[in-house]
């Protein structure tokens, strides 16, 4: 079945439909992973965005579901080049298709996607929609794709209650903004216990249990719309308990000390993006997937200094505060998909835990 791709602006793609027949609006990024898609499905930071793959051969092994990054996907759709219909692996649960008509994923194929993605580069990220039905007149349908807005997606993607996973020597209180799976696991694989908090959790409850350490997630949308969390995270800071963030939960910290964030013209997602440590020159290869970013000069001195920045484009990937034992990155050390050169930072943080005195 033909599927469209209508733009902000008016452009219209053709391609064909897979996946769910569901008809879509939602903002479009796009992701320079040569693999991994069953990950960035899965990643609850995507939600209220479809992502369009730039390798032009997507689902060639299928989908594993333990590689799932959250019991459930969020993102809106998925727009590839050329969708394997068949995938290969070992492991393979199922094919691509069928995970996205499962999961209630539009699909649109044969779709020139290294034209979108130039047309993304040089207009910032776009509005658009997915649809099987070919509108003759499509002005008020672009009104309505000009006014979507990804918007209050953090309570959509948060656990409903709180649960522990793990057994072992450090106590972790896990800040669920729409956490990536990988996180936890990676905590677990270093002997800590770990109960992952909804968003809505106070940071009075969360402190009275006595965590060693506490790690906030990575999660979708705009972090300047999360006042309540930054509120509670103001009074988290000011316990002494180390703190770990990732992605969003490094925005909401920095917004939390009174720095500023900004939207970036199209993002940074892939599984290949430089950051270098300032205090080291020395360069990772990360995964990342965010839309915002810390505003550099926002940034006070007194309180935190760059840790650090991404090679390409010079932005904030890194902060460190100050006398405090809080660090946090905008990349994603828990990789999945990507390569896994920055997980030595979760040792960090277990050193953190180990000697509360570090800062
Ligand atoms: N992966 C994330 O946590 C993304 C953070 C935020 N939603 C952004 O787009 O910048």
């Amino acid at each position: 079945m033909k599927a469209y791709l209508i733009l902000e602006d008016g452009h219209i793609f053709e391609g064909e439909s897979f996946g769910a027949q569901r008809e879509i609006i939602s903002e479009f990024v796009f992701n320079t992973s040569m693999t991994g898609y069953l990950e960035v499905l899965s990643d609850p930071s995507y939600a209220g965005q479809s992502v369009v793959m730039t390798y032009p051969l997507i689902g060639n092994y299928g989908v594993c579901l333990e590689d799932q990054e959250s019991s459930q996907p969020y993102i809106q759709g998925l727009i590839v080049n050329e969708l394997a219909r068949v995938g290969s692996h070992f492991r393979k649960n199922m094919d691509l298709e069928e995970y996205c008509i499962q999961n209630d994923i539009p699909g649109i194929q044969g779709i020139d996607t290294r034209y979108l993605t130039k047309m993304i580069r040089n207009q910032g990220c776009m509005n658009g929609m997915i649809t099987t039905t070919y509108y003759e007149n499509r002005e008020d349908i672009i009104e309505k794709i000009k006014a979507f807005q990804v918007t209050g997606e953090v309570l959509k993607t948060t656990c409903q209650k709180p649960y522990t996973i793990g057994i072992g020597k450090k106590k972790v209180a896990l800040y669920d903004f729409g956490a990536k799976k990988n996180i936890a696991k990676e905590l677990v694989k270093r002997d800590c216990i770990v109960t992952v908090y909804p968003a809505t959790t106070s940071a009075a409850d969360i402190l009275k249990e006595g965590y060693d350490g506490i790690m906030l997630s990575n999660g979708p949308g705009d972090p300047s719309e999360c006042v309540d969390i930054i509120n509670q995270i103001k009074i988290l800071m000011k316990s002494g308990i180390p703190i770990f963030a990732i992605c969003l939960g490094h925005q909401l910290m920095a917004l939390a000390n009174g720095f500023q964030t900004e939207k970036l013209k199209y993002g940074h997602h892939g599984a290949n993006h430089p950051v270098k440590d300032l205090s080291t020159g020395r360069v990772y290869i990360s995964t990342q997937n965010h839309n915002y970013v810390v505003k550099d000069e926002t940034i006070d001195s007194y309180i935190a200094k760059p840790w650090f920045r991404n090679v390409n484009d010079q932005t904030i990937e890194g902060i460190e505060y100050i006398h405090k034992n809080i660090k946090t990155v905008q990349f994603h050390p828990e990789a999945c998909a990507g390569p896994l050169d920055t997980s030595y930072l979760f040792d960090e943080f277990m050193k953190m835990m180990e000697d509360k005195n570090h800062a």
